[in-house]
């Protein structure tokens, strides 16, 4: 069940990358962004530009999903030294988890304090409306509570604790500021927090499963994010995460409503320029210091 030792994600695997990037490029990040599905415009807004393509970065993973680039942009948000990863790595690409995680642990190992994940989700809260920021509060990680987990396997020491706490995964203070500055933006009306849930996907949602994980107290669901916010938190980043609520989860057995990645893409394209907004404000409010926000 663990892989074996020669796996391509060991410490000194990562650093092996870490070394390579920090030899190529001259910022030192402090922030990394992930962009969601149709998000990756958030990577062209870095200034003084240093980019990567996955293929030409040794031992990284290749983005196979429409919407997800799959260049590293390096470069700065607002005078703030960041990289960026444009496209991310899903289970249902076929990727073993602890490869989907690996440039969260390149990330500590370059240095970045901060991580902020973006994603697109479906709304399974009643009160969302398609194009809703929802800030994440908390997370289910449904598929780690039978073992699909990206800490499982030997653990290295180096990276962080074997049995890392949850409770404070997203950062309570980074959320608040997070609420700031949407207010400050004029973004309340569609500005949420809650929690969301991860499934494996490729496919979506059937109607009971959403009824089931609306149940279970999720108000968004997607594939992704759960298992960097894990790996960040182990190797001591803190985290903030949004979802774009990209589509709204089918819950009645009458709607004629049908989930599909084209929505998906299209609700992020209309919200593009207002994410890239609010994540260069919010980056530029956060200190370089872990414990001080402006
Ligand atoms: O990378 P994210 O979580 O934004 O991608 C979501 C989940 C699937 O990859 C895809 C479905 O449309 O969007
Ligand atoms: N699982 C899942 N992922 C999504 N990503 C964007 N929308 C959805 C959705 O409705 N379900």
């Amino acid at each position: 069940m663990f892989p074996d030792s020669n796996n391509g994600y060991s410490y000194e695997d990562c650093q092996a990358t870490a070394d390579w990037l920090l030899a190529q490029a001259a910022v030192r990040p402090q922030v990394a962004i992930v962009c969601g599905s149709g998000m990756g415009g958030l990577a062209d807004t870095l200034k003084d530009q240093v980019a990567f393509n996955y293929k030409d970065i040794p031992n990284f993973p290749l983005s196979t999903v429409p919407g997800h680039a799959g260049r590293l942009v390096f470069g700065t948000l607002k005078g703030r030294p960041c990289v960026c990863m444009q496209g991310r790595f899903h289970l249902y690409e076929g990727y073993p988890i602890q490869k989907i995680t690996k440039p969260m642990r390149i990330f500590a190992l370059l240095g970045v304090e901060t991580v902020i994940l973006t994603n697109a989700a479906g709304g399974l809260n009643q009160d969302f409306k398609v194009g809703d920021i929802m800030i994440i509060k908390n997370h289910i990680n449904i598929a780690g509570f039978a073992g699909n987990h990206p800490l499982a396997g030997p653990n290295d020491d180096r990276f962080g604790v074997r049995f890392p706490c949850m409770s404070d995964a997203y950062d309570r203070d980074l959320q608040q500021l997070a609420l700031d500055v949407g207010q400050e933006l004029g973004y309340g009306d569609f500005l949420r927090d809650g929690v969301y849930c991860v499934v494996g996907g490729p496919s979506f949602e059937t109607i009971a499963e959403c009824r089931m994980l609306h149940k279970l107290g999720a108000d968004a669901v997607g594939m992704s994010t759960v298992h960097e916010t894990i790996v960040a938190r182990h190797c001591g980043m803190r985290v903030f995460a949004l979802s774009l609520i990209t589509n709204k989860a089918v819950m009645e057995y009458d709607s004629e409503e049908k989930a599909n990645h084209e929505e998906v893409l299209e609700t992020s394209r209309v919200r593009a320029s207002q994410l890239e907004t609010f994540v260069s404000n919010l980056v530029s409010r956060i200190k370089p210091s872990k414990l001080s926000y402006s």
